[in-house]
């Protein structure tokens, strides 16, 4: 069944009807589940995957005391002569006892032997005659790393929607576990609709296109956290596009398609939605490009439309597509990177949209924002400036001028720490 959702309208007035990002992504948002099944993976292999439940740590961090340095473990203070009753290296049992006139030769790692009030450094210290002598009062717990310090025995460690990473495997590693139990890969199904598309060396003729999305779509899902089913490209055919539509949906979590949902005689995929049982939930952003979307349901899977244009198709992808994502896998949401930033360029333009571009970094401007430039002339239909850009700047609706150093928004494709 079809439902009409209410948008926020954008300021041209030819261009009603049309709801904001925000808007946009908190509808499709709520029309995910988050999947509840879950899996146990081993540790290495669960970078990008999303922790299922709490996870608590096994052992107390550090395991037991040892010494932060290679020096020497004293049984009191003062700058006095300490006698050498030992040698402790790193994987030794923690043993023993030391009195307050004693100390023991130890290496960075060991356990200190009970009885350690500091450990100096061999640097301050002076060794004669089977004793060392500090060269200071080392104060008490000096290069003592003390059991639990750092994480308790039980303490949460990495809270459920966690996208797991490096950080991750290595806490959990260090606290006891080799797997950590995460929500199940993501089954999404992609497609494309249009005649006119042929798959790289397939069939080629005149008035056709190679088929650019789905292999973009398919390389943006590219994740340790889905599972992609290739559906193929489909013809300009409502009823081969609800067929398959219908097919998908008995065993994915979400479809994307591309192409179609514009308003042309031969837009088919909201009506296709609609012969596969399913619903349409919204249609169009006030943003340039990407601006038609469709969003729905069609039994438990969530549809996702995204626009042919290639550039509009992967706009919408980052901006709507990737919080779906998050939302289905119940990824504790982040928001999005978006720094101000400020123009290299000047631009006249025609309000109405809020507009994405592809540009670079080419400085710092002398308030301190990153300084960009368009990396060619911006359209829907237009990859090759996206080659050389660094991420989308983007323009609010009302904008009609741009000047060097006027404000822009910066969305970056990546970051250097990304993790
Ligand atoms: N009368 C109107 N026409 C259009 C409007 C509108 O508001 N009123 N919106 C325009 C905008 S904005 C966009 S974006 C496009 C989106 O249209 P569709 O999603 O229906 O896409 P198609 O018509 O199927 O294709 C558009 C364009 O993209 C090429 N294409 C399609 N799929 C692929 C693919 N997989 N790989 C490469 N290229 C693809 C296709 O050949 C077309 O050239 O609608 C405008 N029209
Ligand atoms: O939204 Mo369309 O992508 O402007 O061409």
């Amino acid at each position: 069944m079809e439902s009409k959702a209410k948008f926020d309208c954008c300021d041209n007035a030819q261009e009603k009807r049309l709801s904001s990002v925000n808007d946009t992504v908190s509808r499709a948002v709520s029309l995910c589940s988050k999947i509840t099944e879950f899996e146990d993976v081993p540790l290495p292999d669960a970078a990008g995957r999303v922790n299922f439940g709490e996870t608590v740590s096994l052992f107390s961090l550090p395991i037991h005391d040892h010494s932060a340095v290679d020096g020497y473990a004293l049984g009191g203070s003062g700058e006095k002569a300490f006698k050498i009753v030992g040698r402790m290296i790193a994987g030794d049992c923690p043993k023993g006892r030391i009195a307050p006139d004693e100390a023991v030769r130890i290496m960075t790692g060991a356990p200190t032997p009970n009885g350690t009030q500091s450990v100096v450094m061999q640097e301050h210290a002076n060794v004669a005659d089977g004793h060392v002598v500090p060269n200071f009062d080392v104060p008490e717990g000096d290069n003592i790393r003390r059991t639990g310090e750092d994480v308790q025995v039980n303490q949460s460690l990495v809270r459920s929607g966690t996208r797991l990473d490096a950080r991750h495997t290595a806490l959990m590693t260090a606290s006891g576990y080799q797997t950590a139990c995460v929500v199940r890969k993501i089954r999404v199904a992609v497609l494309s609709t249009g005649n006119e598309l042929r798959d790289t060396g397939v069939g080629m003729g005149p008035g056709h296109i190679f088929d650019t999305n789905r292999p973009m779509l398919r390389t943006l899902l590219n994740s340790n956290a889905v599972e992609t089913t290739d559906l193929g490209i489909i013809k300009d055919d409502l009823g081969a596009i609800a067929e398959t539509l219908k097919e998908a949906a008995r065993d994915h979590d979400l479809i994307i398609t591309s192409g179609g949902v514009s308003v042309g005689e031969e837009d088919h995929l909201k009506s296709a939605v609609v012969a596969a049982g399913g619903s349409i939930e919204g249609w169009r952003m006030a943003i340039k490009p990407g601006k038609p979307i469709a969003l729905g349901k069609i039994g438990k899977a969530v549809y996702l439309g995204l626009p042919g244009n290639p550039l509009a198709c992967f706009v919408d992808f980052l901006l709507v597509g990737r919080p779906v994502l998050e939302a289905l896998v119940g990824a504790v949401q982040r928001a999005p990177l978006i720094l101000n930033a400020r123009a290299a360029f000047s631009w006249q333009r025609r309000p109405g949209r809020q507009e994405f571009f592809p540009c670079n970094i080419v400085g710092t401007s002398q308030e301190g924002f990153p300084l960009l430039e368009k990396t060619g002339r911006a359209g829907s239909a237009r990859l090759m400036p996206l080659i050389e850009a660094d991420g989308l700047g983007a323009v609010p609706a009302s904008c009609s001028s741009i000047e060097p150093g006027s404000e822009l928004q910066f969305y970056p494709f990546r970051a250097d720490m990304g993790l």
